[in-house]
Order: C-alpha cells, then sequence, then structure tokens
C-alpha cells in the first residue's frame, strides 16, 4: 500500500472550539484496571486510537469482556486480579510501548505464558527497563537481541514483592512493577526520585487497591501497593488528552491572527509541562472554567496566536512534557532567539529517535538545528514563516508526523510528510480537526 502522504499549506488564523480524543495514558489503564474488577466497569471518553485498541485486543485474548456502545460508552466485565487466561497466540502491540510495559507487568504475576509482537518501531525499543525488575519479580523472559520484541514471558506465582528504584524516569516501567504487585502477596514498593505520570496510582487508588505514597529525605515519591488486591468497578471519565491538545494549541500560537478554545483538556501536573513552558515563551494561553472529571483536573484551553521568544528547557521538567518535544522544538523554530534544550536522551528511544528526526525534519524545512547528544539547540525565525518543503520522514512516529503538519501551517512553501498514518495511533480525527479550524491540509 503506498504511504498517504499530507501536505499541509500556509494557513490564516485558526479559530473555533474543539475538543480533542481522550487521554491514552489514562484509556490504556481504565481498560487494564477494569480488566481486573470483580464486575463491571463503564468508560466515556476512551481514546478509540489503535495503540489503545491493542489493549483492548490483548485484554480480551485474555478472557475480559469488552464492548463498546452505540453511544461510544465502553463496558468492560472484569476477571479479578489474578484471572486473565493463557493466551492462544501473540499478542499483538502495534505502536505501544505503553501496552507493552503495562502489560508485562500486569501478566508478570499470572500463571501463564505470553508472547509480545510490535510493528517495527516497538520492535525497536528497549524492553530491559521491565524485564530486569519484573525478573527479579520471578518473571521469566526470552527475547529478541537486545532484550527488544519479540518476546515471551513466563509468569511468576506466586511472585516476590520488591522494592525498586526507578533508573529512569518512567511512568511505564512504574506502572509495570505495581501491576505485577497486584497479584503478588506482600508489598511491592516503588521508588521514583523524578515525578512521572501518576495515573496509575490515582486510578488503583480509584479502584480500591491499598496504595500509599510518602515521600523520603531527598524529596522522592515511595509507592507501595498492597497485592491480592480486590479491584471494585469503576465508571471512570476519560479527560482530553493534553498531548494530542498540543497541536492545536501550538499551531493556534505560530499561525498570526488565531484564537481557539479546547474543552475539557487534562491538567494534572504531572502533564501540563508544555504548557508552562510556551507560557514561559511568551504564549497567550489561558486556562478557562477549571473542574475535576472522574478524578483528574481538567480545563478548557484558549490560545491566541502569539510573538514566541526562545527558551532554555530545565531538564528536571522533562518527564511532565515527554511526548510533547517534537512540538515545543516546532514553536522554538518560530520562537525569536536561539533555544536550548537538554535532558532529553529519552527521546531517543520513543516511537523514533525524536532528537535526530526532528533536527533532520527541521533542516529539510529550513530551519537553523544543531543536534547535541541529550537535546536540540534551534535558532527560531522570530516569527517570520519557515521555508518548508520536505517530504519529511515520520519513521513510523504519529507526534513527528502531526509535529510536521503544524509545521506546514507556518511555512513559506508548507510541508510533506511523508506517511501520515501512524496519527491514528493517538489521535484520530486530527487532520479533519485542524481543517475545522481553517488548517490548508
Ligand atoms: O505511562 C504512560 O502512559 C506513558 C509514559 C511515557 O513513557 P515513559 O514512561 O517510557 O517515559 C510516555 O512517553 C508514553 O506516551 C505514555
Ligand atoms: C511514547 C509514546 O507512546 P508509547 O510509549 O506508548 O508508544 C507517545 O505516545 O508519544
Amino acid at each position: 500500500m503506498p504511504r498517504p502522504a499530507m501536505f499541509t499549506a500556509p494557513s490564516r488564523g485558526l479559530s473555533g472550539t474543539i475538543s480533542v480524543p481522550g487521554d491514552k495514558s489514562i484509556s490504556h489503564r481504565a481498560l487494564m484496571f477494569s480488566a481486573l474488577a470483580v464486575g463491571r466497569s463503564r468508560v466515556e471518553g476512551l481514546l478509540e486510537g489503535e495503540d489503545v485498541l491493542s489493549t483492548a485486543a490483548a485484554l480480551r485474548a485474555m478472557g475480559a469482556r469488552i464492548e463498546r456502545d452505540a453511544d461510544g460508552v465502553w463496558h468492560i466485565d472484569g476477571v479479578g486480579v489474578g484471572g486473565l487466561l493463557q493466551p492462544e497466540t501473540a499478542l499483538d502491540m502495534g505502536n505501544s510501548g505503553t501496552s507493552t510495559r503495562l502489560l508485562m507487568g500486569l501478566l508478570a504475576s499470572h500463571d501463564l505464558t505470553a508472547t509480545f509482537i510490535g510493528d517495527a518501531s516497538l520492535s525497536k525499543r528497549p524492553m530491559g527497563r521491565v524485564t530486569e525488575p519484573l525478573s527479579l519479580m520471578g518473571a521469566e523472559f526470552v527475547s529478541s537481541p537486545g532484550g527488544r520484541l519479540p518476546l515471551t514471558m513466563r509468569g511468576a506465582v506466586p511472585a516476590v514483592p520488591i522494592e525498586y528504584c526507578l533508573p529512569v524516569a518512567s511512568a511505564q516501567v512504574k506502572s509495570a512493577v505495581l501491576l505485577a504487585g497486584l497479584n503478588t502477596p506482600g508489598i511491592t514498593r516503588v521508588i521514583e526520585p523524578e515525578a512521572t505520570r501518576d495515573h496509575s496510582e490515582r486510578m488503583l487508588a480509584g479502584f480500591g487497591a491499598d496504595l500509599t505514597i510518602e515521600r523520603d529525605a531527598d524529596g522522592a515519591r515511595i509507592i507501595s501497593i498492597r497485592g491480592e488486591a480486590e479491584l471494585k468497578p469503576q465508571q471512570i471519565i476519560v479527560p482530553g488528552d493534553p498531548s494530542s491538545a498540543a497541536f492545536p494549541i501550538v499551531a493556534a500560537l505560530i499561525v498570526p491572527g488565531s484564537d481557539v478554545t479546547i474543552t475539557g483538556v487534562g491538567m494534572n501536573e504531572t502533564r501540563t509541562g508544555l504548557i508552562k513552558l510556551l507560557q514561559a515563551m511568551g504564549a497567550q494561553i489561558d486556562l478557562l472554567n477549571p473542574r475535576d472529571a472522574g478524578g483528574e483536573p481538567v480545563a478548557d484551553v484558549r490560545v491566541r496566536a502569539s510573538s514566541l521568544t526562545a527558551i532554555e528547557n530545565d531538564p528536571a521538567d522533562a518527564p511532565s512534557m515527554i511526548d510533547e518535544f517534537p512540538i515545543a522544538f516546532i514553536a522554538a523554530a518560530l520562537a525569536k532567539g536561539r533555544s536550548v534544550f537538554r535532558g532529553l536522551e529519552e527521546l531517543r528511544v520513543k516511537e523514533s529517535d525524536r532528537i535526530a528526526v526532528m533536527a533532520a525534519g527541521l533542516r529539510q524545512i529550513g530551519a537553523m538545528v544543531e543536534e547535541t547528544p541529550d537535546g536540540l539547540i534551534i535558532e527560531g525565525t522570530g516569527g517570520e514563516p519557515l521555508e518548508g518543503g520536505g517530504p519529511v520522514e515520520t519513521h513510523l512516529d504519529h507526534r513527528i508526523a502531526m509535529s510536521f503538519a503544524v509545521a506546514g501551517l507556518a511555512s513559506y512553501k508548507g510541508v510533506t510528510i511523508d506517511d501520515m498514518r501512524p496519527v491514528a495511533t493517538s489521535f484520530p480525527g486530527f487532520v479533519d480537526m485542524m481543517r475545522a479550524l481553517g488548517a490548508s491540509a
């Protein structure tokens, strides 16, 4: 099949009020925890992107009943903690790191053997970061060279509780260990020196797990979960994904004359790094009508076109915007002055090497960029449109595709993106939504 390419062109001011699809991290967890509860859970606003559908398919293959009503509400009949069944075929995780790493954790304390496979992008990503702690709990792994997929896991019953200090700031690794702890006798503990997204902790507590969070003298979070839990079914409302909202937000900032409002965006403190960074660059972003939706804070985000100034990021804030750096680089490419991004080694092991791929794409469309081992230095245009061009290679990475689609809106010649298919993993409807705002695409 030929790759569906796309061209986005210089656009006049974007305007309108929109909402973005449900949060991907919360959607994965809503399905997984509901699948382990005893009884029927209800989920509203689930992200119906390919990544989340991979999680749903895997849970169904292991005995959970997961159905979608005509009105878009999802119902999950859980099997109880420890109750998932041996899958008959390999679990296909598609492009999704979160599905793979969280499900490995979940299954590590189940009496079953599971094989995980994925697409070319996922098959390059490191899994040692989860197989290492899960091996300490007793699970056994046979992986492809370098700890990669395809990988087969034999769960341990009973698993051994561990105390594990995260060597990388990763919510996926934290969650994998906590999920393994759910069916492990005793207390499993994760020490997190740098805070990462806390959706697992919030939602597990909501499902009735015995979970406590303390801080040690250095400020690290210590998360303890008591195993052999009984989870009670829940009614969950999934907020809009701030990582998806990031694209219309930056588009509205860089296309002169824009005024866009995005309703119901998740405002969990562990996810708001991009908004803070953009505000520090001079962005006019107002957070309106702050409220609570299903245990998570949300707000409406009003964005007006703004003159941006260069920024140096604080590496300590990286986890709170880890998936938003590609689009932050686009904002920096249009800002006044030289932006310096550091402490971003983790970007090299996402769906693509997001430092190298963004550097290559930005150069292709006329931006001045220097790649460093842990980040990028970007000389901004000071608000002048970028030159444009392409085709930019997206390397099976949805966030690269959407970032360059947005860049094309503030360019002289427009930008061609080689392959827009990956966008369906996290943001179905992205192109239509941008067109509805007035984007030429
Ligand atoms: O826990 C999660 O839902 C996620 C955690 C992050 O990954 P890491 O934990 O690997 O940084 C993020 O990049 C990913 O999109 C979703
Ligand atoms: C890194 C991402 O997702 P995952 O790790 O789930 O593939 C992402 O969505 O940007």
